[in-house]
């Protein structure tokens, strides 16, 4: 090992080897304090551990360092005086890492071994908490306590009992097996969605926030008055089982199935597996869905489910033999928060974000981190010059989590949002009143939203025009050759021989500006929904937009936009007497008649969507009330008009190919298809449905028009004919889409009643 390091020419590697030791012992021991007592630490853990590690380290290679009270070998830390202490009638032990699956592997091979014979491996998630031990005597709550030392804990025993999982009474589900005594472990955490909510209600209160949620479930607990406890949504669950009377048990696994049994809280991820490649599968797999769990998940715990070979194996004075932690990479990191600057996006809507001392966190370096919103500031409590800590979770964009409020000297400042844009200096206002965005109302022109308006337009998602990224929507607005959008169709040669970008020295057009002129020819070409998305109307992404598309077809009608009086909700008594907008079919009030309902009338498509009133939008499926009323807004502006008439006139594509269009009998229509049918298979059938512009819905409300029964029906047809839902067979439904409502109508039986001959 280090035998040739403690020679004596190396004496002066050991001397400085102990005095390392020595400081990072008195490091840690100060970072505990804070952690667990003081529940305000100003290191994250990814940051303690790496000191951990380097104290371990030395520890291999200068045995002589090691001593039974390093921090290397013994439970947490000190405990405070201010709550009573509790002897644990069994030790709370911590958990030994692994931080790579190569470690993971080798610890379970010599575990198997170890426990010579066939393992079965218990896998949980490693909750991100604080460890409670409850005792319970004959089912009775009668203590709760932190870990403390392993040995001695604080007594909390008032404060969890504010805890609504944790059950006072434990259940005895008939059998006798309520035990003597069971000392139940488990974590105490603070679900993710309550600590944003907790921070915010702090801020608000005057109290700095907690930088994450487990020293907010820490300093949640440990509050001296168990009423504020009780306004904190902790929770809890079992992960562990201590001392016992009258509680035999054979593997950890059904320990935990009693626990259920009797009321306790058990993580719904628990499971075990065979085999040692079964649990790196888990670690991956976790790896992956760390953020799909209510509380914060920092590893995988694999622990031996057998009883029997956990007591074999023992433990360390510091952990379980039989257990161990596999810990994902850190993902938080704290740095200096060196200002806070706004960005103006392509709705114009004004963003702050943080400008940081570059950090390396989860594999890369963060320098700038979102805020979303003035009042998002505000609610975690930062000001500029803070050290916070900082979260990247895989590939979502960095956030600021809280400020390390202990660590302020009086010379940070707090952030004021900008009045005018950074852009343009227009001044920023909320779009309505209320909201909580701020936006620079400047829309047609302001060089920011221009710039991200264009770069949207040629993205992947849109128009898809390669060379046309931020620098060249830059280079054009600066050139002053686009005044918005709607130019960039009509763009020529000499237009971009003007920003210098697109020009040789010679003067003549670049071969970027070539490349541009021909992508923007060839594209104009793209499917209708591309052109709905370049549009940037709010809230309509490639999901509205091939819905819009699929039902209408149509963007605007052939003759333009520009005698078309667009103006919010006027708008819908105009088009009624529109091209063929037509309010309503004799059939449709037909059926509304024989259902005896009042039913509103059901519109026809209207002939493109610039024309459809906002109600029609709204019942596209895939569309809804939002999306509709942004897209009626959106053709409300003039300018905004203009961009349709201009791209229609360089050629852009208005509308899809219409031959494949089925015509729209069944427009507005909810059929429900249950059972299985002869003549269409269920995907047919719910094809046949949509082509034909009704929706195929799940569940059959007072609100469906016809329920399709085939042989072996759900319930839904008991329900249709509760609800006198006129129900269609095999038959019944091919008339239905060949010949529509009314005639099959005609063949529909309702409520109890025998269908009419026919
Ligand atoms: N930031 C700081 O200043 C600071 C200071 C001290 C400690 N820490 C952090 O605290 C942790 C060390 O504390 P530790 O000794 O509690 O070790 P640990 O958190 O690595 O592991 C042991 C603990 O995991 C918990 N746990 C969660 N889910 C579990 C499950 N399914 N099964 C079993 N146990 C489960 C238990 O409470 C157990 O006590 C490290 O993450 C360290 O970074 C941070
Ligand atoms: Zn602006």
């Amino acid at each position: 090992m280090s035998e040739d390091k403690q020679q004596p020419e190396s004496a002066a590697a050991q001397v400085e080897a102990a005095r390392r030791h020595a400081e990072l012992a008195d490091q840690i021991s100060r970072h505990q304090f804070r952690y667990y007592v003081l529940d305000s630490p100003v290191v994250t853990d990814g940051e303690f551990d790496v000191l951990l590690n380097e104290l371990a380290a030395l520890e291999r290679d200068w045995p002589a360092l090691l001593t039974s009270n390093s921090p290397s070998q013994r439970v947490g830390g000190d405990f405070s005086t201010e709550f009573g202490s509790v002897e644990h009638a069994e030790r709370m032990l911590s958990l030994d890492n692994a931080f790579s699956p190569e470690e993971l592997a080798a610890w379970l091979e010599r575990v198997a071994r170890d426990a010579g014979g066939r393992v079965r491996w218990l896998t949980e998630v490693k909750i991100d908490g604080l460890a409670i031990n409850l005792t319970y005597r004959h089912g009775k709550l009668v203590r709760a306590a932190t870990r403390g030392d392993g040995q001695t804990g604080e007594d909390v025993t008032l404060n969890v009992r504010t805890i609504a999982e944790i059950p006072e009474q434990l259940r005895d589900d008939g059998g006798h097996d309520i035990p003597e005594l069971v000392e139940v472990r488990g974590e105490i955490f603070f679900p993710l969605h309550a600590f944003a909510e907790l921070n915010a209600q702090l801020v608000a209160a005057g109290k700095a926030p907690f930088a994450n949620p487990r020293n907010s479930a820490a300093g949640s607990l440990r509050q001296k008055d168990p009423r504020i406890t009780k306004t904190r949504k902790l929770s809890m669950l079992c992960h562990g089982i201590g001392a016992r009377q009258g509680f035999e048990i054979e593997s950890q696994s059904q320990a935990y199935e009693r626990l259920r049994a009797w009321g306790l809280p058990i993580s719904p991820h628990n499971l075990v597996v065979d085999t040692p490649a079964e649990v790196l599968q888990r670690v991956a797999y976790w790896g992956d869905h760390r953020h799909d769990v209510i509380h914060d998940i920092d590893g995988l715990v694999v622990k031996v489910d057998e009883i029997a070979t956990q007591r074999r194996l023992g433990s360390t004075s510091r952990a379980p033999r039989w257990a161990i932690a596999y810990k994902y990479p850190p993902e938080e990191a704290t740095t200096t928060l060196r200002d806070i600057a706004v960005n103006v996006g392509r709705t114009g809507r004004v963003t702050p974000f943080a400008v940081l001392e570059p950090v390396l966190v989860a594999g890369s370096t963060v320098s700038m981190a979102t805020l979303h919103n003035a009042s998002e500031v505000v609610r975690k409590g930062v000001l500029i010059g803070d050290t916070v800590v900082i979260r990247k979770a895989g590939d979502v964009i960095p956030e600021v989590l809280g400020p390390v409020a202990d660590l302020r000297d009086g010379s940070e400042r707090a952030f004021v949002m900008p009045t005018q844009c950074p852009e343009c200096g227009t001044e920023l206002k909320p779009m309505k009143e209320g909201d909580v965005d701020i936006r620079c109302p400047n829309a047609r022109s302001c060089p920011a939203q221009l710039r991200e308006r264009l770069y949207h337009l040629a993205g992947r998602g849109a128009f898809d025009i390669e060379g046309m990224g931020y620098e060249a929507a830059a280079a054009l607005l600066k050139a002053g050759v686009v005044q918005d959008e709607s130019d960039i169709f009509a763009l020529t040669e000499a237009d971009l021989i003007v920003a210098p970008l697109f020009r040789t020295k010679a003067g003549a057009l670049s071969a970027t500006g070539t490349k541009l002129l021909k992508n923007l020819e060839i594209q104009k070409q793209q499917p209708l929904w591309r052109v709905i998305v370049a549009l940037s109307i709010r809230h309509v992404g490639p999901t509205a937009a091939r819905a819009l598309a699929q039902h209408f077809g149509r963007l605007a009608p052939d003759e333009g936009l520009a005698q078309l009086r667009l103006a919010g909700s006027d708008r819908s008594s105009e088009i009624v007497n529109g091209p063929d907008g037509l309010a309503g079919t004799p059939d449709d009030r037909g059926i509304a008649e024989v259902r005896g309902e009042a039913t509103e009338l059901l519109p026809v498509r209207s002939a493109s969507i610039a024309e459809a009133r906002e109600s029609e939008l709204a019942a596209v499926d895939g569309v809804g009330p939002t999306i509709a009323a942004a897209v009626v807004e959106w053709f409300g502006i003039g300018w905004h008009r203009a961009i349709i008439n201009k791209w229609a006139a360089a050629g852009v594509r208005m509308q899809d190919e219409v031959t494949e269009r089925a015509e729209q009998t069944l427009a507005g229509l909810s059929v429900v298809v249950t059972g299985s049918l002869i003549t269409y298979s269920r995907d047919e059938a719910k094809a046949a449905l949509l082509e034909r512009g009704a929706k195929a819905a799940g569940s059959v409300s007072n609100k469906t028009a016809f329920v399709v029964v085939g042989t072996d029906p759900g319930s839904k047809y008991d329900k249709a004919i509760a609800l006198k839902v006129p129900i269609l067979d095999d038959a019944g439904f091919t008339v239905l889409l060949k010949d529509g409502p009314a005639a099959a109508l005609k063949l529909a039986r309702i409520g109890d009643q025998e269908a009419p001959a026919g």
